[in-house]
């Protein structure tokens, strides 16, 4: 019996943001089209990832922020206390008001023609298969994603295993947790509930935590963050039961606790599609070779978009490479896109960022470091938040901004303006001819960027550093 083939010039697998994005890049082109998605819709950003996560954040840092009242004379402040149901409450109603607005401008649209429900896989190069129907694409956009790692012998533990899938599905807090991979999801979701008042306990194999590879970064934000729950660094976390409840070991420190959140990184769902019968070769790191301009699997049909790429799993990234993907597939020529200049924000308090160039990349022979210690800066010392490091990095000889790494209130902020500087290609001496406000959490960077300029060999003409010559 042969199965009845679906004929379309271009699949996109996966709804999520990059599917997305690839889509209206799609529709824009004229060509036919299918979108198929596994599981829930509404994308991980809006579901399960950037926004629940804000939310919490949000609830914790007000929360959190009352204890600062005392110090203006506000009485009573000590015995305010939280709902734990109701705040949650509140991060679902957020969440699903986000997921309702994604998915009514996007899929909700579609008809069941060009939406398929249901994981795809493939059974020749360019032939899908999705709930046993058959879908035949001259051009394939993979945009699947990644799901967190739960290693297989902590499966056993059933709910009492977290991961960022669930969490925001909880009716109440946890009494206790332990925090298991300091990345940028164990720090978010840690400090949060440690300031919503859960008992809560940090562990990670590295001695650094949030991904941070500046040592004197590092350094402080261990410091900073080690005041809201204690992290132990350096050793592996192991999960033995003890009753109803968990206990995890990392080398000398122990805890016994309700919940363990497992923030040990993600996986890209690329396992589950049989990309082997497309005849692509996963590779060593079990991801085909791609190129990260083009998102073209070698010189296929195939492209790879989002976070099952594993190589900037970040949302704005997601949104690009999807762009990129959807151009090509619907293109009789492969362009190549430049891509942007690095940014990562990580939305602990005071927020954690880095900006291009990574410390562990640079030539230190040729690398000239500014820094600056946010202790005495004016603004951060109204705002309560005077705590923090900013180092940027600039090439000795050109004075070219090359990236930085801080963590400081308003981080968000900083990053942001030091990324449109690196992706401009301006010099120190360039920012220091940009206006500065008084007294704004941006003079912290102009301080930086004072010290760098220091130790940079290009200056600004002129008589004064700081305002440029009408000829
Ligand atoms: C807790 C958390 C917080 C985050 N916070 C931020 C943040 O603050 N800022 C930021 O920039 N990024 C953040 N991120 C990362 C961001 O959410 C991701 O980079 C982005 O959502 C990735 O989008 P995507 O389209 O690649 O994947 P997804 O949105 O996951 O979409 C993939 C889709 O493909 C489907 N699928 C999988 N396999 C198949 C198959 N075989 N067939 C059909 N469909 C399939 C999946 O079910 C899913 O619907 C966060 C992530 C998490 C988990
Ligand atoms: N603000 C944001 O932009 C934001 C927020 C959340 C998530 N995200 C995205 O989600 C991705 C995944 O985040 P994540 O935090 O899960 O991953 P991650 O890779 O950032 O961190 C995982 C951490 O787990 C540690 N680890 C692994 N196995 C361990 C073990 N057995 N014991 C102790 N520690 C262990 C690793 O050393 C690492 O520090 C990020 O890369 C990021 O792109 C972004």
């Amino acid at each position: 019996m042969t199965v009845e083939e679906k004929n379309v010039d271009i699949a996109i697998i996966g709804s999520g943001s990059a599917g997305l994005y690839a889509l209206g890049r799609v529709k824009a082109s004229g060509k036919s089209f299918v979108l198929i998605n596994g599981g829930e819709q509404g994308t991980t950003c809006a579901r399960v990832g950037c926004m629940p996560s804000k939310v919490l954040i949000q609830i914790a840092e007000d929360y959190h922020r009352c204890g600062i009242l005392g110090r203006y004379g506000v009485e009573g402040h000590k015995s305010l206390t939280l709902d734990g149901e109701e705040a949650l409450g509140h991060v679902q109603d957020l969440r699903d008001n986000f997921v309702d607005r994604v998915i009514s401008n996007s899929t909700a649209q579609m008809s069941d023609e060009v939406f398929l429900e249901g994981y795809a896989r493939f059974i020749e190069p360019h032939l899908l298969e999705v709930n046993g129907k058959r879908v035949r694409a001259d051009k394939i956009i993979i945009a699947t994603g990644s799901r967190p790692v739960i290693p297989k012998p902590w499966q056993a533990f059933g709910d009492r295993i977290l991961t960022t899938d669930t969490l925001f599905e909880q009716e109440q807090l946890p009494e206790s947790l332990a925090v298991i991979g300091l990345g940028v999801i164990g720090l978010e979701i840690g400090q949060s509930m440690a300031r919503l008042g859960v008992e809560t306990t940090g562990f990670d194999q590295l001695e650094t935590i949030g991904g941070l590879d500046d040592p004197a970064v590092a350094k402080a934000a261990i410091e900073i963050i080690g005041r809201d729950f204690p992290l132990h660094l350096g050793h592996p976390a192991e999960i033995t039961e003890e009753g109803d409840k968990l206990r995890v070991t990392a080398g000398e420190h122990s805890v016994v606790v309700d919940k363990v959140l497992a923030s040990l990184g993600r996986r890209p769902n690329l396992d589950n599609l049989q990309i082997e019968n497309a005849g692509i070769d996963l590779g060593v790191h079990a991801i085909p070779a791609y190129n990260p301009n083009t998102m073209q699997i070698g010189d296929s049909h195939i492209f790879l978009a989002g976070d099952v790429n594993a190589e900037r799993p970040l949302l704005h990234e997601a949104g690009d490479e999807g762009r990129i993907a959807g151009h090509n597939a619907s293109s009789d020529q492969i362009q190549a896109f430049k891509r942007k200049t690095p940014l990562a924000i990580n939305f602990v308090d005071p927020n954690i960022c880095h900006v291009g160039k990574r410390w562990s990349e640079l030539d230190y022979a040729q690398t000239a470091v500014g820094e600056v210690n946010m202790a005495p800066v004016g603004r951060a010392l109204i705002m309560g938040k005077n705590k923090g490091v900013i180092r940027v990095y600039a090439d000795k000889v050109s004075g070219k901004l090359l990236g930085a790494e801080m963590i400081c209130a308003k981080g968000e902020n900083l990053a942001h303006l030091l990324a449109w500087c690196i992706e401009q290609e301006l010099t120190v001496g360039q920012l220091l001819q940009m206006p500065f406000y008084h007294p704004v959490i941006e003079e912290a960077l102009q301080a930086a960027l004072y010290d760098l300029y220091a130790k940079v060999e290009t200056k600004n003409s002129g008589p004064i550093t700081e305002l440029k010559m009408i000829d």
